[in-house]
Formats: C-alpha cells, sequence, structure tokens
C-alpha cells in the first residue's frame, strides 16, 4: 500500500510499515528520499512490485529542490543500493530516468516545476499500472486454480512469504487468484509458511484473515511433509527476478519447496509482473543474491550466512504467471518486448 500525498505543503507519500505487522498497523510518511531509501532497506516497504513503485516516488521527492542530472543520477543510485535482488526496483528507476532525462535539467523553476510534476505522474503511473497487473494475474490465475481444483473439495493451495496486496499497490501476485477465487465462491484453502527468519508468511496470515480466506499457518520446514501426505493440490509462490530461462529468484526456501512439489507430482507456479522477467540476465545463476544482516536470526554472536533469497531452476516450475496469462519456461521469451 502507499498513497502519494502531493500537496502545496510538499509532497510526500505514506506507507504501511511492514516490520510493526501484524502486531499493530502504522502508516509512516515518507517526505525524503532519504526516507524511502530507509523504508526499504528496512523492509518497511518490502515486495518487489512495491519496492518499485515506493522507489519511483522516491525519485520525485529526490528532485524537490534540485532537479539537475547530477541529483537525478545521484538519487537513482541511493534507490539502486537498497536491495538488490528485486529487478523491479531497478526497472521502475530505470523508467523514471529515461522519462526525466527528456526534460531540462537544473534548479530553475522551470526544471525543479517541470521535473517534479513530470517525475510524480510517472510515479502515479507506475502504480496504476501495478493495480491493472494484479487484476490480470489474478484473472489468469483463477483459471489455473480452477483447473487444479479438485471436484468436490476444497482447493489446498500452499505459498511462500508474502505475494500478496501488502507487497503490490493493490491485490497481490500470488495471492491475487487466490482472492479471485475466493470472491467466486470457489472454495480454497492456503497453507502459509511463516518464511522465516523475517517472517512474511505472517503477514500472508494477517492479509488473508482480514479478507476471510481460510488459511493455516506451517513452519516452513512442515512444507515438505504435508506435500508428501497428498495436502497440497498446487503451489503458488512470487518472484523477485526471473531469468530469460525462467530461472526464478524468490523468498528464501522457494527453492526446497519446488523440489518437494517437484518429488510429489505437486504443481508449482510463480506469478509475477512482467517487470519481474529480466530478459538481459540469461539464467539464475547471474542473479544477484541479496545477504541481510545476521541480527536477523536473532542467533546472538553465533556466525550466520542469512541469504535472503534463492533461485529456482526453471525445470521445477510448472508455468509462469503474469498480467499476459501463463505460459511454461519455455514460452517466456514470447513476452520479451
Ligand atoms: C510480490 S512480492 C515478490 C517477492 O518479494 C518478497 O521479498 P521481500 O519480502 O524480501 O521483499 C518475496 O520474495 C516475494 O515473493
Amino acid at each position: 500500500m502507499v498513497e502519494d500525498r502531493a500537496s502545496n505543503a510538499g509532497n510526500s507519500i505514506l506507507i504501511l510499515d511492514q516490520t510493526r505487522l501484524p502486531q499493530v498497523a502504522v502508516q509512516v510518511r515518507l517526505n525524503t528520499v532519504d526516507d524511502v531509501a530507509h523504508a526499504i532497506r528496512s523492509m518497511q516497504v518490502r515486495g518487489a512490485p512495491l519496492i518499485g513503485v515506493t522507489a519511483a516516488y522516491g525519485v520525485a521527492l529526490g528532485l524537490k529542490h534540485d532537479a539537475s542530472d547530477s541529483q537525478l543520477a545521484q538519487v537513482v543510485d541511493m534507490l539502486a543500493a537498497t536491495r538488490p535482488t528485486a529487478v523491479n526496483l531497478h526497472w521502475a528507476l530505470a523508467r523514471m530516468q529515461r522519462v526525466l532525462q527528456k526534460f531540462p535539467q537544473g534548479c530553475n523553476a522551470l526544471a525543479l516545476g517541470t521535473r517534479r510534476e513530470v517525475a510524480w505522474h510517472e510515479a502515479r503511473a507506475i502504480a496504476a499500472e501495478d493495480v491493472a497487473t494484479n487484476v490480470a494475474i489474478g484473472e489468469h490465475g483463477l483459471r489455473i486454480l480452477t483447473m487444479h481444483k479438485p471436484k468436490d473439495a476444497v482447493l489446498q493451495i500452499m505459498t511462500h512469504c508474502n505475494a500478496g496486496r501488502l507487497a503490490t499497490v493493490a491485490h497481490g501476485t500470488a495471492l491475487a487468484p487466490v482472492y479471485a477465487a475466493h470472491a467466486a465462491g470457489i472454495p480454497v484453502h492456503v497453507w502459509v509458511s511463516e518464511t522465516r527468519p523475517r517472517n512474511q508468511g505472517l503477514l500472508t496470515a494477517w492479509e488473508l484473515a482480514e479478507a476471510g480466506v481460510p488459511h493455516t499457518l506451517i513452519a516452513d520446514n512442515a512444507a515438505g511433509l504435508l506435500i508428501m501426505q497428498g495436502k497440497v493440490d498446487l503451489l503458488i509462490v512470487g518472484a523477485d527476478r526471473i531469468a530469460a530461462n525462467g530461472d526464478t529468484a524468490n523468498k528464501i526456501g522457494t527453492y526446497l519447496k519446488a523440489l518437494a512439489a517437484q518429488a510429489h507430482g505437486v504443481p508449482f507456479y510463480v506469478a509475477a509482473p512482467l517487470s519481474t522477467i529480466d530478459f538481459s540476465c540469461p539464467t539464475g545463476y547471474a542473479i544477484c543474491i541479496e545477504e541481510r544482516a545476521a541480527a536477523e536470526l536473532g542467533a546472538g554472536d553465533v556466525p550466520v550466512v542469512n541469504p535472503a533469497f534463492d533461485i529456482t531452476p526453471a525445470h521445477l516450475i510448472t508455468g509462469i504467471l503474469s498480467e499476459n496469462g501463463v505460459v511454461s519456461v519455455e514460452e517466456l521469451a514470447q513476452w520479451k518486448s
């Protein structure tokens, strides 16, 4: 969720501080590009698509007093350095830079006024497009869920981390089909993996409870047993970066679920907007995996390795779901623009 507050008092954006959920829902006002960089780095704002949208607004905030090319480059570099894996961040920044460079630079009133107006307009456009993308992913995903629903039984879905409305501007990516199915009266149940160490699964549980969607929280390590026991009809997860061959970077723990799914013949889908596909990245091996602070594991002085993402090889993925529909990893290239 992000709401922009463009007003005479000076522009700002309101975000929901996801580090406070699910205990409390606290909105935070971001007034500067530094505020936005901190919010992304600290994961107050998280989720690949929402990170991209928020960074776009961060560019607009960064040009409040200086609309020079050097300031634009500095703002983009600052925001790009917040998190390396989610390509949506870098896609949004590149788009903002591409659009703004068409307009005069400088610190005079004309340049400031023009670039500020253009930046806010483009950030709003990116946000609006994410809403449309969420809806389309939900519609296409509904057909997938319907296809996999057992006759006369509740559809059992497993997801990982949070790829719901908290991670986007509107309805989510992996959860968009779940919300669409629930709205269509299709009985669904969601196995929600807690997703250590940042426990984004609690955000998913919070969202699903708000929406009245039946769900059960599980320890990440319980996923394999449930899949083995035939309690999961399909898995659907989000993505942070999809390589040209379909290898997918997503929250740490995704790969293990994909392995269990393949071992037991359970379909495994990745849901993401086209902006998550990085055709310049040939395979998953070229994707930078963010390493986060040891303190996130809360292990005191114990040596820690804390990769925030892993790579699911394309051959473990049944299909990739975007606003364009569902394709196999082999068909991904058709979406290259
Ligand atoms: C639609 S969100 C995509 C993706 O982003 C999340 O990562 P993080 O919580 O670190 O921002 C997670 O990997 C989701 O699947």
